[in-house]
């Protein structure tokens, strides 16, 4: 059957995947520039060797490489002991060189994978590469977007900063599978400690989609390699956040779908995402590796990195911790992966964990702080400089110094709300748990005031006690754990 004649079941989705990745290093890959241009003017993070002046040398930063091989263990990849560099020509005015140092034919990281779960299954994507590279400088297109700009300017701030390329086998099979490898290796890359999700561009995504015969799709998901060469795709760019992949892919996919079903042929071509519209435009003819005129950079010696590579730790990976959690602290899986889903997350359990007692921990971080933050859309990183006052929270409420209930409802919303310090909220809303004392007192108070309910109670009727729980919660404004009052009530009214 030829593609033109297919239908909607007929046709299986190929989606590979290129992801950027900036590597967090305080200085950029061949030069001294600092890398920390947020909120900088435009061309002020620039010297020589970043505006490709003639006759400025770059020189390897360590940190760059040591992340790239920490990126390399955590997908089990292949480090070869020799990595060398390459000039990528193309002539575009975000590139002052008129070529990028890259890596061709031996990069850093080979034949890695990472496993993805997808709606509830697991599935292991290939990774046919990773590669060290410059990032070129930033164009900001003035008085429209990239097709229908005014003018452009070009902001060399970035040019130099360390990419990592990472590039993916074509082994997703849907747009929903790209995301939730987006996700992972963001996961990944953050427990690593070599990327800032934070920062603006720091993962961007080139997006390559074609459409098979789905006859071609053998178990497993498994396509031929001379069906995936000859497949038309189209390479999707400007792509930077998981949610815009997503949907990048699931218009690209419809666009390819309608075209074939019209009896059109899909255009081997560049295709620029463009946020605002939801569409992708076409930009050009897909370029081709012989366009590129890749020679070796003889301006960097090879790099060795055989020996020194052994030496290079990387931490627990969330999927190992995800098991851990499970197995030590006795968390269901739900539990566990909204615990690990960040190692910032993960770190302030297990730090609360130890402290006070698992199962408190794992209540307070993964359903009562995530839930509110959730509520409010925001995340953990959005209070990382206050999580000692959430440990002290939870503290609170390990030492009953107040009831779960108020910590919940009026301590922690208004922390979040107004960034107020728990002990101070405690105090200001009278929140204190009342002592024992108190509560007993309270309870002799309800009982001897309240004839009937306690008759009441005796004679069988099961609501009396929650009226008197209700007159005791009354008396201590609110500040008693309910449970216990109606503990000490039953016991007081058996006696
Ligand atoms: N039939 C296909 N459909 C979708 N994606 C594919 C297909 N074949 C290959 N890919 C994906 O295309 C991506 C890049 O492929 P490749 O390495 O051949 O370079 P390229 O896009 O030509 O190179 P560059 O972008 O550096 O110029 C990979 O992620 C790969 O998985
Ligand atoms: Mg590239
Ligand atoms: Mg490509």
């Amino acid at each position: 059957m030829s593609a033109q004649a297919a239908t909607q079941e007929d046709l299986a989705v190929v989606i590979g995947l290129e992801v950027h990745v900036q590597l967090e290093t305080d200085t950029k890959i061949f030069c001294g520039c600092s890398t920390d241009t947020a909120g900088a003017e435009p061309n002020t993070h620039t010297c020589p060797v970043c505006l490709g002046l003639p006759g400025a040398l770059p020189v390897l930063n360590e940190a760059a490489v040591e992340s790239a091989v920490k990126l390399g263990k955590a997908i089990d990849a292949e480090v070869p002991e020799r990595t060398r560099f390459h000039r990528k020509n193309y002539f575009y005015p975000d590139l002052p060189k008129g070529f990028q140092i890259t890596q061709y034919d031996a990069p850093i990281c080979q034949d890695g994978s990472l496993e993805i779960s997808h709606e509830g299954e697991k599935r292991t994507i290939g990774i046919e590469r990773a590669h060290l590279e410059e990032d070129p400088g930033s164009l900001q297109h003035v008085g429209g977007s990239i097709d229908t700009a005014d003018h452009v300017l070009v902001d060399y701030n970035r040019a130099g900063v360390p990419l990592m390329e990472i590039v993916t086998e074509p082994d997703f099979r849907g747009p929903g599978e790209g995301r939730a490898f987006l996700a992972k290796l963001e996961e990944v890359l953050e427990y690593l400690g070599i990327y800032d999700s934070q920062r603006d561009g720091s993962l961007r995504i080139d997006a390559n989609i074609s459409m098979v015969d789905a006859e071609e799709v053998g178990p497993g998901g498994a396509i031929d390699d001379r069906v995936l060469a000859d497949a038309n795709r189209t390479e999707v760019k400007n792509i930077s956040s998981h949610k815009g992949a997503e949907k990048a892919l699931a218009y690209e996919v419809t666009r390819q779908r309608n075209a074939i079903q019209r009896g059109r042929e899909v255009e081997q071509e560049t295709r620029h995402w463009d946020e605002s519209r939801g569409i992708t435009v076409s930009m050009r003819s897909k370029e081709e590796e012989k366009d590129y005129r890749y020679f070796r950079e003889a301006d960097l010696p090879p790099l060795e990195v055989s020996d020194w590579k052994e030496s290079i730790p990387i931490p627990e990976l969330p999927d190992a911790r995800r098991d851990r959690f499970q197995a030590e602290y006795g968390l269901g899986e739900e539990a566990a992966d909204k615990l690990t889903s960040t190692k910032q997350v993960a770190d302030f359990f297990e730090d609360v964990a130890e402290r006070f007692d698992p199962d408190l921990a794992a209540t307070w971080v993964a359903d009562d702080l995530l839930g509110e933050l959730n509520y409010r859309d925001m995340a953990v990183t959005d209070v990382a400089d206050r999580l000692d006052e959430f440990a002290r929270l939870v503290e609170m409420v390990a030492e009953e110094e107040i009831t779960e209930k108020n910590a919940r409802e009026v301590v922690l919303r208004t922390m979040l709300d107004e960034g107020a310090d728990p002990d101070d909220v405690r105090e200001a809303e009278g929140l204190g748990k009342t002592s024992g004392d108190e509560v007993a007192r309270a309870v002799e108070a309800a009982i001897e005031e309240n004839p009937d309910a306690v008759d009441d109670y005796h004679a069988g009727d099961g609501g009396a006690i929650n009226f008197l729980v209700g007159q005791v919660m009354q008396k201590t404004g609110g500040s008693a754990d309910p449970a216990d009052v109606n503990k000490l009530l039953r016991e007081r009214l058996e006696t």
